[in-house]
């Protein structure tokens, strides 16, 4: 691994005058002894470096940390295994305990590890000021990986509704608010259509809840096949409803896609699931346009599509309607 170029800030203000060039005397020796043999018995992974960044010491667990297993990291300038954007966050960690008098302690802050075998890792590193026998830095890293892959989950399964795999209602209304502020700086038209399953609690009465369930997939597998590519989001509103945003979409053009998604759920068989052939459902579908500033905000959009929707549901259901 090539070292990036590093340059030590301890140096001048953490080092006084008493440790500076300390002799390195039998003690010191024995002090090194036992800070490189203490470090092997925690369960942290930790390495001591040198002001100049040179890895002194590193237990077993930092060595797994960093991918270093067969290379011997002793030796190694430490802010070579940090991510570029990290360096200058590493310096600041470096100088608050350079600077402190009473606490020597900096972090712990969230960092980007270049392992030695090319892999980035996620962690979080605390850095402590060890001034005697001789001053160095002890660093001690924990693997975010874990925390990280988790949070992500956590927030995929935030934003997901649960049952049909589309967004859920909260991150729609996160979206349509980024695609209303995008669409209407650039003076770009964005459309909204809702689509809402019809008389679908006779479908519920008639087979029950676990068939209206796997109706509801359905209808939303139907959704994602008929939404165009560029479309922004699909994702279930409410019970048995569902919403598009499609940012630079005309009304013409969202005419067109609540057209596919008409023919798609008109499609749907159940005969899979042991319900007669002719079993079939419909949508309503309610869409709004801005496109010229008609409407104040995204929630005023999303209305005026919701105001469609119910039209079409008084015009006898299984059909489309505009908000104009
Ligand atoms: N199986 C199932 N049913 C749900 C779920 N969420 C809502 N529902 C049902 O959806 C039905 C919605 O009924 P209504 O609001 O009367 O609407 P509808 O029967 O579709 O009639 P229209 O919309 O007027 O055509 C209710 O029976 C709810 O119980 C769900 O997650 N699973």
């Amino acid at each position: 691994m090539s070292a990036a170029p590093f340059k030590s800030t301890l140096q001048p203000e953490a080092l006084n005058d008493d440790h500076n060039g300390l002799a390195a005397g039998s003690e010191d020796h024995t002090a090194d002894f036992n800070i490189s043999r203490f470090i092997q018995y925690l369960a942290e992974a930790v390495l001591i470096v040198n002001t100049d960044g040179v890895i002194e010491c590193a237990n077993a667990k930092a060595a797994l940390l960093l991918n270093s297993i067969d290379r011997p990291l002793i030796g190694e300038r430490w802010p070579a295994f940090l991510h570029e954007r990290c360096l200058k966050q590493y310096q600041g960690l470096v100088k608050i305990v350079a600077k402190q008098v009473l606490s020597l302690q900096a972090g712990p802050t969230e960092m980007v590890l270049h392992c030695a075998n090319g892999e980035l890792k996620d962690i979080e590193l605390s850095v402590s000021f060890l001034p005697e026998p001789e001053a160095r830095l002890i660093l001690i890293l924990r693997d975010l990986t874990r925390q990280k892959a988790e949070f992500e989950q956590l927030k995929r399964q935030a934003a997901t509704d649960a049952l049909t795999g589309l967004a859920n209602r909260r991150s729609f209304d996160e979206q349509l608010l980024q695609n209303w502020l995008q669409c209407t700086a650039a003076k770009r038209p964005l459309s909204v259509i809702i689509i809402d399953i019809d008389f679908f609690k006779q479908f519920n009465d008639s087979y029950g809840h676990i068939q209206g369930d796997a109706c509801l997939r359905k209808v939303a597998r139907a959704i994602l096949q008929a939404m165009p590519l560029d479309a922004q989001l699909a994702a279930r509103y409410g019970g048995e409803e569902f919403a598009l945003i499609l940012p630079h979409y005309n009304e013409i053009k969202a005419l067109a896609v609540a057209r596919e998604v008409q023919q798609a759920v008109r499609q749907l068989q159940f005969t899979d699931a042991g319900l007669p052939a002719s079993v079939g459902i419909t949508v309503s579908q309610g869409i709004a346009t801005e496109i010229n500033g008609q409407f104040r905000t995204s929630m005023a959009l999303l209305c005026a599509a919701d105001t469609a929707l119910y039209r079409a549901k008084a015009d006898g259901r299984d059909c489309i309607n505009t908000s104009c």
